[in-house]
């Protein structure tokens, strides 16, 4: 899961870096009528005259009740153009039709199959899963790309669980999350076989290739009687998805999505950001994290928008497509780029791209970018020195918003008002937040841990019932794990995970989000992580590890010292107060970041204090 940076200390004081790494039936594909049914009703009640989507975009009731919601809105585009777009990858765009017909190929498929349902074990542990459709347990591996989200919305379609797994998972990562969730079977592309096959194999379960893309031409996609019968029987409580956490605070635990909360997710983020169907999404983020999946696709899909895969991040590819939508020259394609959405480290690294850039190609690339609708930031901190640079260079006050594997989106800047920097925004429409103040009194007055009632809420961890009952506060409001406060305008501020971004340094809590905020603005650093060591007088030593900006970089690998504690702590003595200051450098050439760019802090403390 986590990338395995060769990590090279060019300066620890006293200190080695350690180079750790880290898819009820029979589906008919024959020209029958199209029959809807059950959680369509609303919407779509059973007919069996050719079906029209309603055009009237879907507003935020957020009590649909069907799985197929994001489906069925993916679909309503079709009665507007046949053939919109709804995934472009590889250069080939794929229409909703293809979409739909390939996912019913893939249901046909699952269908088709003897699996293995519930476990005995399991059935006790989750209840939910016996409720509604087969429930069997589905992993899709693939790269971002229309064969993946044929994969998820064909499982759906089957009654059965999406567990999308990451395709940079070592083996045995792979099977532990394949021997946890119990999977039925593993859908894949020709990429992926051999690996895929063997490790199927070894957790016992089915191993297919997800099915080439129909030519839609030929075929019409329709719902015959026994499958809208089969959707009757299932509920929106049923389990969809399984996304497992990053395991940065801990073992990856598969979170239980229902069809109802993903339903309600996606019409909350389609509202609150205002996603319609001529939104074009540019997507570079990992599927098996709730950023990739739900912000930056299904809601997008569910808006009945196109999402353009660029499976590998790539900040000259980004640039240049930007450029591509909204050339010098005013002659763009007519499927320019809209909105986007990333990671902080994202931006850093966009940034730093353009800053090599010639002073033609800077002016085009800012110029082009200025013209998307939206840019939006999140999955961890935004730095407020990458916030401004972005909007120097962009004219985009990126919108910063708070999300988690758990209840997806809660927390966002506006679309439309003041995005403030260091905060994440007000709770999304329908969410509930509360900050619980540690009782013993031992935050200051505001503080505590942020608290998230939504109807995205996740419904359980899978097979780990009392984790889950311990995740709820009496009243029903999930506990993030998050410290955090309001600002004077209710603005929600982030202080970082309790359990590795809050120091407790001599009487005082630290955030270590706040000092790395700081720290960035030096101008020989490139990146920063703040993380509290062990200390005997103090409990924790507020300990930064810097990675240098690429000529300080050059500077200090000529034994030029370009940046000691002294140095650093004389810069940010106006910045932060004396016991903020760091006490302890590390100087390294690399960050260990996983998918989603994130420092396991955990890890690196336990690493760094076995060698203190
Ligand atoms: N805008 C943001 N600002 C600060 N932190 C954020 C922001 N958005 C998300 N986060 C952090 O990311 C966390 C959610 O990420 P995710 O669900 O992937 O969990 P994780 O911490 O990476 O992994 P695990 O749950 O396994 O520990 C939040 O709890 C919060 O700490």
């Amino acid at each position: 899961m986590r990338t395995s940076p060769s990590l090279k200390a060019i300066t620890v004081f006293n200190l080695r870096r350690s180079s750790s790494s880290s898819f009820l039936h029979t589906c008919r594909l024959g020209r029958e009528r199209l029959l809807f049914s059950n959680n369509f009703e609303a919407l779509f009640a059973r007919r069996t005259t050719p079906f029209r989507f309603p055009q009237a975009r879907f507003r935020s009731s957020f009590h649909s009740n069907s799985f197929m919601e994001v489906f069925k809105a993916a679909y309503k585009k079709r009665s507007m153009a046949r053939d919109s777009v709804a995934i472009r990858a590889d250069q080939k765009s794929y229409s909703y039709d293809q979409l739909v017909s390939s996912a019913l190929r893939i249901s046909s498929l699952l269908c088709s199959n003897d699996l293995k349902t519930t476990s005995e074990k399991t059935k006790n542990e989750n209840s939910a899963v016996l409720a509604g459709g087969c429930g069997a347990r589905i992993g899709i591996v693939a790269k971002p790309s229309f064969e993946f989200v044929a994969g998820v919305l064909g499982t759906w379609f089957s009654g059965c669980i999406a567990v999308p797994l990451a395709l940079s998972y070592p083996e045995s990562e792979l099977l532990h999350v394949m021997h946890d969730s119990d999977i039925s079977m593993v859908l894949s592309t020709e990429d992926y076989r051999e690996v895929l096959q063997s490790v199927a194999a070894k957790s016992g379960a089915k191993f297919s290739l997800i099915p080439p893309v129909p030519n839609v031409s030929s075929e019409t996609t329709v719902f015959d009687q026994s499958q809208a019968e089969k959707m009757d029987g299932q509920r929106g409580e049923d389990p969809a998805l399984i996304v497992y956490t990053s395991g940065t605070t801990g073992k990856p635990k598969g979170v239980v999505h229902t069809h109802k909360g993903i339903a309600a997710q996606v019409q909350m983020l389609t509202e609150a950001w205002e996603y319609t169907s001529a939104d074009q999404f540019l997507h570079c983020l990992p599927l098996h994290h709730v950023h990739g999946l739900f912000n930056a696709l299904l809601a997008p899909l569910y808006a009945g928008a196109t999402v353009e895969f660029m499976p590998k991040f790539s900040v000259r590819g980004i640039w240049q497509r930007w450029r591509e939508s909204y050339p010098v020259n005013g002659n763009g394609a007519g499927d320019a780029i809209t909105a986007f959405t990333g990671v902080p480290t994202m931006y850093t690294r966009l940034i730093q791209g353009y800053e090599a850039m010639d002073t033609e190609l800077q002016a085009a690339s800012a110029s082009a970018a200025k013209q998307l609708r939206l840019m939006m930031c999140g999955s961890s901190a935004l730095p407020l020195p990458v916030m401004q640079q972005w909007e120097t260079i962009t004219g985009h006050r990126l919108l910063e918003r708070y999300g988690m594997t758990e209840f997806v989106m809660a927390i966002s800047n506006p679309l439309r008002g003041a995005r403030k920097a260091g905060t994440v925004g007000n709770p999304l429409p329908g969410v509930q937040v509360k900050i619980a103040e540690d009782e013993s009194g031992s935050d200051a007055a505001g503080v505590g841990e942020i608290c998230v009632k939504s109807p995205s809420l996740f419904k359980e961890y899978w097979k780990l019932p009392e984790v889950t009952k311990d995740s709820f506060t009496a009243d029903g409001f999930f506990k993030t794990g998050d410290t955090g406060k309001q600002d004077e305008d209710g603005y929600y501020i982030i202080l970082g995970r309790t359990s590795a971004d809050i120091m407790k340094v001599g009487g005082y809590k630290l955030s270590a989000l706040e000092i790395e905020s700081v720290l960035l603005e030096h101008p020989a650093v490139a990146e920063c992580c703040v993380l509290g060591l062990p200390d005997k007088d103090y409990g924790d030593a507020v300990s930064a590890i810097i990675v240098l900006e690429e000529k300080a970089k050059r500077d200090q690998e000529k034994s030029k010292p370009v940046l000691s504690l002294q140095e650093l702590c004389t810069w940010a003595k106006d910045k932060l107060a004396p016991y903020k200051l760091p006490t302890r450098l590390f100087l390294w050439d690399s960050l260990p970041r996983n998918a989603m760019g994130k420092v396991n802090k955990k890890e690196l403390k336990n690493q760094l204090a076995a060698q203190q």
